[in-house]
């Protein structure tokens, strides 16, 4: 019999668990896959609580860096969470014994994963962060390996459950934003601190760990836009739906002009795109290369059995001794390549609540057309009270050009509300 690979679990969570889970349940046919068995040696947690199964053959560490530099641990899955404290003081441990990780944590990766990498390689140890990108789909392998002929052109995709899940669960229930969160959280596709989902920061984190991968440049988390969906409201879900769109929490990297676009923020797509038609807590990932062409994944992107499906992937991979680069390339060939936020061309949907008196529609379409913006469709839809709630579609614009004719229209106090604003996407 081979050698086991012997597996310590930092984190005994939603993720944490799902991996002991899928280790037990396919102990036999993983060791066929990898050549040898794999076996968890040592756990840690915060508490020792029962967690409905028996973990009693495993060694328990209170302090998740001292499973780290274990000797009867070869692999150290890291499933605590959070981009600093005992997550990243766990990974490096053990990477700076030479021991290989598995992580799940996409906070961590995002912010340490090249300087992590660069630690790996020093010792010679594997740094593998599948399940920290669209859960249960296999896309930093598609990037890594799969399609690592290619020069990559973009990358775009939903990549937060959570926020998938609320927004199909709200247009189709209309049920409340916060009752639809708890119901997520509930589920466990939410993070410990939730605000990470909704807010956008979760899946921009993920886009910037592909944005790596994709275009071998190193990307600064904070000079990512991010935008989340706390201020999409079912009105907006509505009347998008009505104009044959549907919201989401779209993700876009782009190359060009000797920087790469990296966006996170709600947009429009047509309802009857494959994004548009996404459900629930599923994911899509779409890659474009210059010679594959469009290659689209799509999955569940949170939750125990896809998470962990993806982590024991990720050891099967190292067990079975395939060694591929962190990011696809050494840390020390990623180049520096600007991020730039200025935004390319773009249709949006705009809604605007008027006040409902003679020459509003004018004077918007005025504002608009001083800044360059043309109007393709316009539809004013039923009054309130004093108020005339009226949609546009414009043509391409610029961002910043369409900012600007807002600011004019909420200067001159035609609007009762702040207007909303969202880019459509050409997906
Ligand atoms: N949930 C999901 O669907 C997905 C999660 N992820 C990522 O996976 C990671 C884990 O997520 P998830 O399983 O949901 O998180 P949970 O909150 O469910 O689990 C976190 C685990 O970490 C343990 N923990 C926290 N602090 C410490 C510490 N100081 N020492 C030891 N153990 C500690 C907790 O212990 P205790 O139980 O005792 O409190 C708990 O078992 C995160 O990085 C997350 O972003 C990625 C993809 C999907
Ligand atoms: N909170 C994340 C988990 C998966 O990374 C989500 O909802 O997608």
């Amino acid at each position: 019999m081979s050698t086991p690979l012997r597996i310590g679990i930092a984190g005994l969570g939603t993720v944490g668990l799902g991996v002991i889970d899928i280790l037990r349940t396919h102990a036999t046919t993983i060791a066929m896959r990898a050549g040898r068995p794999v076996e968890i040696t040592a756990i840690s947690a915060r508490s020792r609580r029962d967690r409905g199964i028996d973990l009693s053959a495993y060694a328990f560490e209170a302090d998740p860096a001292d499973l780290a530099t274990r000797d009867d641990v070869d692999l150290v899955v890291e499933v605590i969470g959070g981009e600093n404290g005992p997550a990243k003081e766990t990974v490096e441990a053990a990477l700076a014994s030479g021991k290989h990780v598995v992580t799940a944590n996409k906070a961590l990766m995002a912010r340490h994963g090249t300087a992590l990498a660069a630690l790996a390689e020093r010792h010679g140890a594997c740094l593998r962060y599948e399940a920290g990108v669209a859960g249960g789909i296999p896309v930093v392998k598609a990037l890594t390996e799969g399609l690592a002929a290619n020069a990559v052109t973009r990358v775009m995709g939903v990549m937060n459950g959570t926020c998938n899940y609320i927004l199909t669960k709200m247009e189709a229930t209309g049920e409340d934003y916060s009752d639809v969160l708890t119901e997520a959280q509930a589920l466990g596709y939410a993070e410990a601190d939730p605000a990470f989902d909704v807010g956008g920061m979760d899946a921009a984190q993920k886009l910037a760990l592909l944005t790596i991968a994709a275009f071998g440049t190193h990307v600064d988390i904070d000079a990512v836009k991010v935008e989340g969906i706390e201020q999409v409201t079912l009105t907006d879900i509505r009347y998008a739906r009505d104009l044959g769109y549907r919201i989401k929490l779209l993700g876009v990297a782009r190359s060009g002009d000797g920087a790469v676009e990296v966006r996170m923020q709600p947009c429009l797509v047509p309802a009857q795109s494959p994004i548009g038609q996404l459900e629930s807590v599923v994911n899509m990932v779409v890659i474009e290369g210059d010679f594959v062409g469009q290659t689209v994944f799509q999955g569940p992107g949170a939750g125990a059995g896809p998470t962990g499906s993806a982590v024991v992937a990720d050891i099967i991979d190292i067990a079975r001794d395939i060694r591929v680069p962190t990011f696809g390339v050494p840390v020390a060939d990623l180049r520096e390549y600007p991020t730039t936020t200025a935004g390319s061309p773009a249709t949006y949907y705009l809604r605007l609540t008027l006040e409902d008196r003679p020459g509003m529609l004018a004077k918007v379409a005025a504002a608009l057309g001083q800044h360059g913006i043309s109007i393709n469709q316009m539809r004013q839809t039923e009054h309130e009270g004093g108020s005339a709630p009226v949609l546009i579609v414009t043509h391409a614009c610029l961002r910043q050009d369409l900012d600007k004719a807002l600011d004019e229209i909420t200067g001159q106090s035609m609007c009762q509300d702040t207007p909303v604003a969202y880019r459509i996407e050409t997906v």
